[in-house]
């Protein structure tokens, strides 16, 4: 059964399991859900899941698996050993390797008894526009066309849903239907600033447009009272 218990995912991008359990504690009345990511876990490791589980906390732990399909496999099924509600994987390292994800926590799962975490696929980052993307990542056509077309390969390689920025919510819908997670980061409410990231919209601009659930850190985060512009975000997403 799921822990996530409403579409705010707050990230906990700091370097220390202690700087995390208070944001956490601040936290945990109003956040569906906590993402671990790269830099909170590969300076603490898989510890910081345990103790932010004891916390009864649901965690998306992000770390954007990229490899070949053997080795992301072998990332997925340990992955979900630790019990996290969702994992992801990068859409570009193409269908074969987002298959044996699946198929690696899946089997995991079922053999350990342990829930099967969503698998979601991270489309064309939030904090690329489309210049970058056509002249530095260097993919020609639009950055609507390349996310929906991940999105179709990731619902065919058995993935739960993507994690793409809100811009593209509508297309993704029409593409795979409601039942399909998308998750958004590059949310930001009004007046907030944007810093590095480039396809934004507001909290609740982006629930209207279809999104299963927010990714929030900054705006919450770094405010002088995280609590409150937690509090605010639910509010406006009611
Ligand atoms: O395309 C993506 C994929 C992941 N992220 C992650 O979401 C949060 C956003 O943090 P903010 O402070 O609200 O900008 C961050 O952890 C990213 O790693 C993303 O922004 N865009």
């Amino acid at each position: 059964m799921s822990l996530i218990k409403n579409p705010l995912i707050i990230a906990l991008d700091v370097d220390t399991i202690e700087e995390a359990s208070v944001l956490v504690d601040k936290l945990s009345p109003y956040a569906g859900a906590f993402k671990v990511g790269m830099q909170l876990y590969n300076y603490e490791g898989p510890e910081v899941i345990r103790i932010l589980k004891e916390k009864n906390v649901a965690i998306f732990i992000d770390l954007k698996l990229h490899d070949i399909p053997n080795t992301v496999a072998g990332a997925a099924r340990v992955l979900t050993r630790h019990g996290v509600s969702i994992l992801n994987v990068h859409a570009a390292g193409g269908k074969t390797m987002m298959r044996e994800a699946v198929k690696a926590a899946r089997d995991e799962a079922a053999k350990t008894g342990i829930d099967c975490p969503l698998i979601v696929a991270v489309t064309v980052l939030t904090s690329i526009d489309q210049e970058v993307f056509n002249n530095e990542v260097g993919i020609n056509g639009s950055i609507q066309e390349r996310v929906v077309l991940w999105a179709r390969m990731a619902r065919e390689a058995g993935l739960d849903g993507v994690v793409a920025s809100p811009h593209e919510i509508a297309a993704i819908r029409k593409a795979c239907g409601n039942d399909f997670v998308i998750i958004t980061p590059g949310v930001r409410p009004a007046g907030v600033i944007a810093n590095d990231q480039k396809r934004i919209m507001t909290p609740g601009e982006a629930m209207r447009q279809g999104a299963t659930y927010l990714v929030v850190g900054r705006p919450v985060t770094a405010s002088p009272d995280p609590a409150q512009a937690a509090r605010a975000i639910l509010e406006e997403i009611k």
